[in-house]
């Protein structure tokens, strides 16, 4: 009976709780037929026409347009094309992580893959590395002109890191973050820990490791950039820094050989982060 009534012509109909029954007609708006609640409706009551050939005619569904028509009318309101959410808030992501784990590489390399970020350039005061170009991977000042930023306000943070002065231009952000783009930061430990001070959780904070200590200080020794004093100072700071882990949302490990894999990782962290129900606002 049950079988019966779904593939016969009852499919015609349409049943909603609390909502009268109607008989899709194809010419006309749909009309009342009963008053029946779904919840008083038993099957025999149903309102089943007599087909005879219902095994040889083919059956009439109603169209698209006119099962949309029905469906407004019963609810008594029209479907919208508006999107059923607000778009994601933009967020601010902060890399970090100690000395020598890859900073740069996977930043650079996200750079590449993923659109509508904004990697925002530090400004430093230290001199320029070769192949490093100004207004790219930094912003390189002289020691007053920093200080003079400082003296204005115009950066969201600031640390002497290894003698040398780097911070983050607060107007940038801003701009960018008008123009509809999420931010990456690139930071130290330090950095990390004084922008949790102050921008708090309106932030999502990525802890990058190596696979191994070892690993972290071969890649330090390979990139040949620092003297063997200098060296040492970013060893002995990075076994410290591991110890801050715990005031990251993430960690993602960058392992040897698997710079992808890390860029994966940060990118599934920004696309939970763009998931959330409940989204960061972000205040500066
Ligand atoms: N997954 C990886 N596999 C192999 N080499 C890597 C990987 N990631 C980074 N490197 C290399 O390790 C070295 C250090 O990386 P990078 O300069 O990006 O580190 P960093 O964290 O930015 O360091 P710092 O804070 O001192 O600037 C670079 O020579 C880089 O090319």
């Amino acid at each position: 009976m049950f079988r019966k009534l779904c593939s016969s012509s009852f499919s015609r109909s349409i049943i909603f709780p609390n909502k009268p029954i109607f008989f899709i007609s194809s010419r006309s708006f749909p009309k009342p037929l009963r008053h029946h609640s779904y919840s008083s409706l038993k099957m025999t009551d149903t309102h089943i026409p007599d087909n005879p050939n219902s095994s040889s005619s083919p059956i009439q569904s109603p169209t698209k347009p006119e099962s949309l028509r029905s469906l407004e009318f019963q609810l008594g309101s029209s479907f919208t094309v508006d999107p059923i959410i607000p778009p994601p808030n933009q967020i601010i992501i902060v890399v970090s992580g100690p000395s020598g784990v890859g900073k740069d590489a996977v930043i650079n390399k996200l750079r590449e893959v993923r659109q509508g970020l904004h990697f925002v350039v530090t400004a430093t005061s230290r001199p320029m590395r070769p192949g490093e170009v100004d207004g790219k991977d930094y912003y390189f000042v002289s020691r007053d002109e920093f200080l003079s930023m400082v003296e204005n306000e115009e950066l969201l943070e600031y640390a002497l890191v290894y003698g040398e002065y780097k911070g983050i231009p607060k107007k940038q952000i801003q701009e960018y973050m008008a123009k509809g783009e999420d931010i990456v930061l690139r930071v130290d430990i330090q950095g990390a820990q004084t922008l949790r001070r102050i921008l708090g959780n309106s932030a999502v904070f990525v802890f990058l490791v190596a696979e191994s200590e070892l690993a972290m200080v071969e890649r330090l020794i390979d990139r040949k950039t620092e003297s063997q004093e200098e060296l040492l100072v970013r060893v002995a700071t990075a076994r410290e820094e591991v110890r801050h882990l715990k005031s990251f949302d993430y960690v993602v490990v960058n392992a040897k050989g698997r710079l992808d894999d890390a860029v994966n990782r940060v990118e599934s962290i920004i696309d939970a982060e763009k998931s959330k129900v409940h989204q960061r606002i972000v205040r500066i």
